[in-house]
């Protein structure tokens, strides 16, 4: 009959099978930087959140670049809502390095390792959310959440999130949603405990250009564009070296420290063969990737950065390529309350252990991701990807995740977006927001 086969279908796309299927489906659309197939993925989460009978959108802040909003209507709308954000783009590959071609979704069928960029960063969190939702719809005891559920699909969280995430938080369309938490992605972990965070470093990029009088290579002189820069590359690792030692001795958490890398030197007169050897050039410059915990002094970083790093006595310059705000909208430090003051946080942990799950102390990411642009309109965001005992492989080769975890994840999802939405009392933050 027509009712016997439309449960044996409702069956089968609730099977693991189907599951993996989609993960698999998602993972294999070529999102990746600089030139992400955007509209396939959006097609895809499209049909999704039809067949699971979500309100759609797409947004399109910049041309050719759609971020896809789903809803799903709560019975009081009047209330906060839930954003459950993820991004949609990838980073670039070098295909020849992996084991398994990266849009492969290659599923190895002795481990239940599957293989792709965006496997752990972060179509899978995307697609969990779906999933959960699934079971939650399918769930005689749930059915319908009190407050509005949102799903964020942004484009460019790889290349700063401008078109993306932070036109999305200053948009209209966001303030009416009127949402009162968002999650945001984490980081795998190589043991039982998942990673939360509450913070992430502010990104810094700096480039330092040093100028002086060319000469012959065979002359020893002062001041010259190489010296000048190299007396500064001196004094950055020395600095580096003092931070990185406070990670290694265990003292401060890798979120915790200032971190400064070296992404480029650039100098020397090129010749057909190479390089001129016996000019010593006129101009020479580096790049450095820094990232700024919330609580370290930043004024007496762009100090050490404009006096020791980049000082004009020394025929230096410096120019920032990317820096973040590090304060929200109201001035204040973005930092997510992680204790009492914050009921989210406690839902969360508690909704996590509800699915068998467990969770390790509060963290500041190391690097950075959209929920800063979140944390910046003065909202509660919190960094969660669902993979524990999966070893860290974000932005490297071979990134995978195991089905198992994958399924884990998605349990630990529905319970927390359970809790979230059943959650049926205006916070602290709601009650200040709705005083002004
Ligand atoms: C300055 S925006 C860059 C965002 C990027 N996010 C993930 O890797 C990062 O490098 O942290
Ligand atoms: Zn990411
Ligand atoms: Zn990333």
């Amino acid at each position: 009959s027509k009712a016997a086969s439309a449960v044996s279908q409702d069956e089968d796309s609730s099977s693991a099978s189907s599951i993996i299927s989609r993960f698999r489906q998602y993972l294999q659309i070529n999102t990746a930087q600089p030139k992400p197939n955007y509209h396939e993925a959006a097609d895809f989460l499209i049909s999704q959140a039809n067949s699971l009978s979500l309100e759609s959108q797409v947004l399109e802040f910049v041309q050719g670049k759609p971020l896809v909003l789903l809803k799903w209507p709560g019975k009081k709308p009047a209330l906060p809502s839930i954003l459950l954000n993820s991004h949609t783009d990838v980073v670039p590959s070098e295909h020849h390095k992996w084991a398994h071609p990266p849009f492969d979704a290659h599923l190895d069928s002795a481990t239940g390792n599957i293989y792709a960029r965006g496997s752990q960063d972060m179509k899978c969190v995307g697609m969990q959310y779906l999933e959960a939702i699934r079971k939650l719809k399918a769930s005689p005891s749930f059915r319908q959440p009190l407050r509005t559920v949102y799903l964020s699909f942004v484009p460019d969280e790889e290349i700063g999130g401008h078109p993306g995430a932070e036109m999305f938080a200053h948009s209209e369309v966001f303030q009416k949603m009127n949402v009162g938490v968002v999650l945001d992605e984490g980081l795998a972990s190589p043991d039982d405990f998942y990673r939360v965070f509450y913070a992430e470093r502010s990104p810094m990029w700096l480039v330092i250009k040093a100028t002086g009088p060319p000469g012959h290579g065979a002359k020893l002189y002062d001041n010259s564009a190489m010296e000048n820069l190299l007396k500064s590359i001196e004094s950055i690792r020395r600095f580096r070296a003092a931070q990185f030692d406070l990670v290694k001795s265990g003292s401060r958490a890798e979120g915790e420290v200032i971190s400064v890398n070296m992404a480029f030197l650039k100098a020397g007169t090129p010749s057909p063969t190479g390089f001129v050897m016996n000019l010593q050039p006129s101009e020479a410059q580096a790049g450095f990737d820094i990232r700024v915990p919330p609580a370290a002094d930043h004024l007496s970083l762009e100090i050490r950065i404009a006096e020791e790093w980049a000082p004009s006595s020394r025929n230096m310059t410096f120019e920032f390529k990317q820096k973040a705000s590090v304060y929200d909208k109201f001035g204040k430090p973005m930092l997510t309350a992680h204790d009492g003051s914050n009921p989210w946080w406690g839902l969360l942990e508690e909704a996590i252990k509800n699915a068998n799950g467990k969770v390790g102390k509060p963290e500041i990411f190391p690097a950075s991701t959209d929920a800063r642009y979140f944390r910046e309109q003065g909202l509660p965001a919190i960094g969660f990807s669902p993979m524990a005992n999966t070893p860290i492989l974000l932005h490297d080769h071979n990134e995978f995740l195991n089905k198992d975890e994958y399924l884990k994840g998605i349990d630990a999802y529905e319970s927390i977006i359970k809790a979230f939405a059943s959650f049926d009392e205006r916070t602290s933050d709601d009650e200040s927001k709705a005083e002004l």
